[in-house]
């Protein structure tokens, strides 16, 4: 006899809904007549599938329109990274300092319980924060995090989240200690050895709760195997979050979807950034899309324990983009890896025969990300640099590698911020980046995605100071410059329809459109 009971009557039921198989029917007649009246707007997209090289994954169901949302959930549990500035444990708002006075210099609120920093008061009950807090004032511990004028990230923090699943009620725990973990792999990091310390010690001993080392081990284990990092810029709220269907989504360095968070309490809305046909697997990036093929495959292999595969990794010339390669010093052609999925593989020239070894196009590039991070917090005038020396015609890179685009996409944000205040020679390059950006991101994250809808932006809002700059340089008639106008105001309108679909960024996008009014008003 089944367990499963009829949508409709509640009756024992077998029938199974072939879209989303989560809904039974005691009958045909039963599935159509719910089908007519509700289960049409509510039948998910998506089923859960496994397969030996994804593990359980999501595959659609039908065909998905681009913009549609395919999952909207609240998350099952919400907390600080391991590693965190303080952050508030109620709201999860990055911590401001209480306003400092002639008597009391500048502090955070603490907890009244377990001293732990919020935002105020009204923090103190909410419900994320008050088991915990409870549990802790019980055992006598008490936060020592205190103000800096500077925040730096507390390790202190690692604690926060992986207790807040071991105090999740059964049938929760159930479902999450049922995710993948890579435990195994993980075990001998210098992280999980970190962990065995000070979150094992904290669990068992401080808060003397009856869990086994290997529990909650396991417990960070799949909260690093299937958290998402929540970013929202509204109270600059940087924590993870575990979302149960979301978690099945597969990683593809060119995915299908993207997601946002919305409301207070963090719900991930995932949509299809482009049209996913029925049978398709629905993906999204556990990584960075400007990062070349070694890059993104090593950090898939620390932080997520498996090795991608995926087309663009396949492909030695990454979809014909060359993120990863750089040029031969013999002939100036490319060198591309003759197994890219093999990270030891040799490096050959597409033309003569030139060869280097993985290793030293490995220590080649650690040794320009180095000088490129060291400049990116420098501002303009490093970057600039920066692509100007890898952009001669001597230099290794090429105009889509990697680390030229990295610099290129940091630079087109700082220009993009201050637009009216750039030269007019700065205005050009703005130009020229974002197309060279753009054509990148129509390869690597197409269709109605943040990094497109930024870059059509900018791109335009760089041509319209650029009109302006040649009509007032009398290179341009008025008439001219109204004609030439058209062109941009009618991609600032694509721009603004993919934007629409992140709220984060209403804010920045009326500031833009502000910019622009002001601009087109000569
Ligand atoms: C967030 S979970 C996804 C759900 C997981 N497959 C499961 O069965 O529970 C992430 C894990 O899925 C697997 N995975 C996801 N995308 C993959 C891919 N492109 N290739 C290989 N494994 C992948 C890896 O084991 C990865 O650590």
């Amino acid at each position: 006899m089944s367990d499963n009971k009829c949508a409709v009557c509640s009756q024992p039921a077998r029938q199974l809904c072939g879209g989303c198989k989560t809904v039974f029917y005691c009958s045909r007649e039963h599935q159509r007549a719910d089908w007519k009246q509700r289960h049409k707007h509510q039948c998910s997209c998506y089923k859960v599938v496994a397969s030996d090289t994804l593990g359980r994954h999501l595959v659609a169901t039908r065909d998905i329109k681009a913009g549609e949302v395919i999952i909207k959930e609240p998350p099952l549990v919400v907390g600080p990274k391991l590693c965190s500035v303080p952050t508030c444990l109620g709201c999860h708002k990055t911590l401001q300092a209480t306003s400092p006075d002639d008597e009391t210099p500048a502090n955070y609120y603490k907890c009244s319980g377990c001293g732990w920093p919020l935002c105020a008061p009204r923090c103190e009950s909410l419900p994320q924060h008050k088991q915990e807090c409870e549990l802790m004032c019980k055992n006598g511990f008490t936060s020592t995090i205190t103000y800096q004028n500077s925040p730096k990230p507390e390790s202190a923090y690692c604690v926060i989240l992986p207790l807040r699943c071991l105090l999740l009620d059964k049938p929760k725990f159930e479902q999450f200690m049922n995710l993948e973990s890579h435990l195994e792999t993980r075990k001998n990091t210098p992280l999980y050895r970190m962990l065995n310390e000070n979150l094992v010690g904290f669990i068992k001993q401080v808060l003397e709760l009856p869990f086994d080392p290997e529990t909650i081990l396991k417990v960070a284990a799949i909260l690093d195997t299937n958290a998402f990092e929540i970013r929202k810029m509204v109270g600059k709220v940087k924590v993870r979050g575990l979302y149960l269907k979301a978690a099945m989504l597969s990683h593809d360095c060119v995915p299908n979807t993207k997601h946002i968070y919305v409301d207070d309490d963090f719900k991930i809305v995932i949509t299809a950034t482009e049209d996913i046909r029925k049978g398709d697997v629905i993906t999204t990036t556990y990584t960075q899309t400007l990062w070349g093929t070694l890059a993104r495959r090593s950090h898939l292999r620390g932080v997520k324990c498996f090795s991608c595969s995926c087309a663009r990794c396949a492909d030695p010339t990454e979809l014909g983009l060359y993120l990863g390669c750089i040029l031969c010093s013999k002939c100036g052609a490319k060198l591309v890896s003759v197994s890219p999925l093999q990270d030891t593989a040799e490096w050959k020239c597409e033309k003569c025969s030139h060869k280097i070894a993985a290793r030293q196009m490995i220590a080649g590039n650690e040794s320009i990300k180095r000088e490129l991070d060291g400049l990116k917090s420098g501002g303009i005038d490093g970057l600039e640099q920066f692509i100007a020396k890898y952009s001669d015609s001597k230099s290794v890179l090429h105009a889509t590698n990697s680390h030229l685009l990295q610099a290129k996409h940091a630079l087109s944000q700082l220009y993009g911020n201050c637009l009216q205040k750039l030269t007019e020679e700065q205005v050009k390059l703005q130009i020229r980046v974002c197309e060279e950006l753009l054509e990148v991101a129509d390869t690597l994250e197409p269709g109605i995605t943040r990094f497109r809808g930024l870059l059509l932006y900018d791109l335009q809002a760089a041509r319209l100071v650029n009109i302006k700059n040649e009509f007032e340089n009398e290179n341009i008639t008025g008439d001219e410059a109204q004609a030439y106008l058209a062109e941009p105001m009618k991609i600032l309108g694509e721009a603004t329809e993919i934007l629409r679909t992140e709220p984060d960024l209403l804010y920045l996008l009326e500031d833009k459109m502000k910019e622009i009014s002001e601009l087109c008003s000569f």
